[in-house]
């Protein structure tokens, strides 16, 4: 069922088990251990689910027009909604990953798996689909005039790929021969799935390592070159102390007029309420079984992120769904929030005939 309203009674049961989930904090020096090796942990979890799965991405245009904006993506059975946005019954979860468990579907593509060979002085690591050489950031030397995807048209940044679940689609769904794809991921076993894919295509997109936290940790492309930064149930895996830097950043790669969009869990959404005592870090902020850790965001809080970093809104909302699992007789209560915001062009500039 989409967009069901809550009652006052659930509202406060949900808040009850969170006051009761979020009693026992985890001890400060584990927590800095997790926050330490917040890499490593999620290393594992890709070494354990590796891409031997296609996570359920079908929401992704309808939701996000932005990713394929000249396809013409026809969509029979989606519905109008309030926001004006539209979207397709969704009848499974979202393939986010919770408790270190992932709606999977089985993957029918084939892996490359291609081993480091020698080109006289440099060292290739890999080879992609069509042979090409894969590059790593560190290899490139870079300049503002000629960086990985310099020539295109439009630029898309996904931040925390994870093994490359909308990378994929994207580059498969948008043939806009001016698209260039940038993805990254702090898990080096995770931006590994990403190149050896058959699909993964360096003409086309380029996947290095991240951490979005480190703000020494450079990016290929030079500011103010991107139409659209992705994050995708990412924001909540970071510290909330180093969110609000994080977006700050991001948002000087957007181009004026260029968007990031984001979707992520909300506040009492299910995997909140699951979590037992013992796993609470700091308010609505928590640590699964993996050492991987989530956060639960309100729709005011995400909007303070981005607007503090300069940007303006074009959508926030929450997304409530009621997911019944017939066979166990247990009905489910997901909560995601979705947001696009813009990056506003500098007064006085004039766009199509308008002044901003
Ligand atoms: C819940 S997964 C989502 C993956 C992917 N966006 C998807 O939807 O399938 C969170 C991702 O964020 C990445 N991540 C977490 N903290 C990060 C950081 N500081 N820098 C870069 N990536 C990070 C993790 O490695 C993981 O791939």
């Amino acid at each position: 069922m989409d967009n069901v309203e809550w009652s006052e009674e659930q509202e406060a049961s949900a808040r009850n088990k969170v006051q009761e989930n979020s009693r026992q904090l985890v001890p400060q020096d584990k927590q800095d251990e997790y926050e330490l090796n917040a890499n490593e942990y999620w290393n594992d979890f890709y070494k354990i689910h590796e891409n031997g799965f296609f996570k359920d991405r079908h929401w992704l245009f309808t939701e996000f027009p932005e990713l394929a904006p000249n396809q013409n993506l026809s969509q029979p059975e989606a519905s109008a909604y309030k926001d004006g946005s539209t979207r397709k019954p969704i009848n499974t979860g979202l393939g986010s990953c919770e408790n270190g468990l992932c709606s999977l579907e089985t993957r029918t593509q084939e892996h490359h798996q291609l081993d480091s060979m020698k080109d006289g002085n440099n060292i290739i690591n890999r080879l992609d689909a069509d042979g090409e050489a894969i590059l790593k950031l560190g290899d490139l030397k870079l300049s503002d005039g000629d960086f990985p995807g310099s020539s295109a048209t439009y630029r898309i940044l996904e931040v925390g790929c994870g093994a490359g679940n909308t990378v994929f689609p994207i580059l498969q769904t948008n043939n806009d021969p001016g698209l260039f794809v940038y993805c990254c991921d702090f898990s080096s076993t995770a931006v590994d799935l990403v190149q050896t894919n058959a699909e993964y295509d360096s003409s086309r997109c380029f996947a290095f390592v991240h951490d979005l936290c480190k703000d020494q940790s450079p990016y290929p492309m030079p500011e103010e070159s991107l139409d659209i930064v992705i994050l995708i149930f990412v924001l909540s895996a970071l510290l909330p102390e180093k969110m609000q830097r994080v977006m700050n950043r991001l948002s000087r790669l957007l181009k004026p007029g260029g968007m990031i969009l984001l979707r992520d869990y909300g506040r009492y959404d299910l995997a909140q309420l699951r979590f037992k005592k013992g796993r609470c870090l700091s308010d609505n902020f928590y640590v699964r079984g993996d050492g991987t850790r989530v956060y639960f965001f309100t729709q005011d809080e995400l909007d303070a992120l981005f607007t503090t970093a300069g940007l303006e809104k074009v959508q926030n909302l929450v997304d409530r769904r009621l997911q019944v699992n017939r066979g166990k007789q247990v009905t489910m209560h997901r909560v995601w929030i979705q947001c696009k915001y813009r990056k506003p062009f500098p007064t006085g500039h004039k766009e199509n005939g308008h002044i901003h």
